[in-house]
């Protein structure tokens, strides 16, 4: 599914400019950006972003290491995808391995603070940000692997369903799924729609109403993560499986159907209804909070 997105991106040139047009490039491209630079390796690093780029292999590492959870607030959503938007104009960047550097914690999803008591106009630049994260990665023309070091609740689990690849700690004390029922909120769609790209409808049916969080065992059971390694090889294994992908002849440059083109546009259209939805909501918890 990933690479059906990323297909269509690379064949409709009128679709990518859409899209940008919807995401938060806005203002994201108003921030500082971390630079590469043509040499062997180089590394850039935003406050809350560090990315190792190693030329020879084509391979960046992105490092997630906002504390102390990797929760995703607009500002920590934005340096995200300045640094891969930066990533995806160097062509000779081919594969995105994104990890923690936090211990124990692989994102602990949507920033709570930044959801609460903000402003409308905070809360629809939040939510575009979320959804430019989720179509960056989904639709990035890089192989991305998630290195789940720790745990990735809610939108952390979103996140590494976004890579081409999970590969988690094997540590029965991290935990990984879409958790917002528990929270009592409703996971949205596209959040659903990516679980059932990745696990299936059934399992995702179980998991987005019981509002599951699985042991690293359990997730790699269903397929949530395709890989468990004990915590300390959990970066290298990653690298490793990157150069394995990186060496498939053709990989970034697989043909698609038409039928995934479809799928993705409703996705589209559906994301900019949920978008107006969200706003309008947002404005009326607002509205209600003055009485
Ligand atoms: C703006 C929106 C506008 C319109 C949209 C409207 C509606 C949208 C509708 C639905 C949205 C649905 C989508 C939701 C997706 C989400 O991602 S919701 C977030 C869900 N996240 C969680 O449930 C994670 C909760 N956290 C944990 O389980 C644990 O903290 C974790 C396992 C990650 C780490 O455990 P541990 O190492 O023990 O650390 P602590 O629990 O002690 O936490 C350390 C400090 O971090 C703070 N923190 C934890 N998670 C978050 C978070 N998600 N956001 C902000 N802050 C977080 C925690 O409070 C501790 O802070 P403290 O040290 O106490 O100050």
């Amino acid at each position: 599914m990933k690479m059906a997105l990323r297909a269509c991106l690379r064949t409709k040139p009128g679709l990518t400019a859409l899209l940008s047009q919807l995401s938060c490039s806005g203002h994201a491209a108003a921030r500082r950006a971390p630079a590469l630079v043509a040499q062997r390796s180089s590394s850039s690093t935003s406050q809350k972003i560090k990315v190792d780029f190693d030329q020879s292999s084509g391979v960046a590492v992105m490092h997630m290491q906002s504390p102390p959870v990797n929760s995703l607030s607009l500002e920590f959503l934005t340096d995200v995808c300045i640094a891969l938007e930066k990533l995806e104009m160097d062509k000779s960047c081919r594969g995105l391995v994104v990890t923690s550097s936090q211990p124990k914690v692989f994102s602990a999803g949507l920033d709570i603070l930044d959801m609460y008591g903000k402003s409308p106009e905070h809360c629809a630049e939040f939510w575009k940000a979320v959804q430019e994260m989720w179509l960056k990665f989904y639709g990035s023309n890089m192989i991305t692997i998630a290195a789940v070091n720790g745990s990735s609740p809610a939108g952390g689990c979103l996140l590494s369903m976004t890579c081409d690849y999970r590969i988690m700690a094997d540590n029965p004390r991290y935990s990984i799924g879409l958790n917002e029922t528990k929270l009592g909120i409703v996971a949205p769609f596209w959040f659903k729609d990516t679980m059932v790209n990745t696990v299936g409808h059934r399992a995702t049916e179980m998991a987005l109403q019981l509002g599951l969080l699985y042991s690293p065992a359990e997730a790699l059971k269903i397929g949530l993560v395709d890989q468990l390694v004990h915590e300390d090889q959990v970066l290298t294994t990653a690298t490793e499986t990157m150069t394995k992908w990186l060496a498939i002849p053709g990989i970034l440059n697989i043909s698609y159907t038409c039928h995934f083109f479809h799928l993705w546009c409703c996705n589209l259209v559906c994301t900019i209804c949920s978008c107006v939805c969200q706003v309008i909501a947002a404005k009326k918890i607002h509205l209600s909070q003055d009485f």
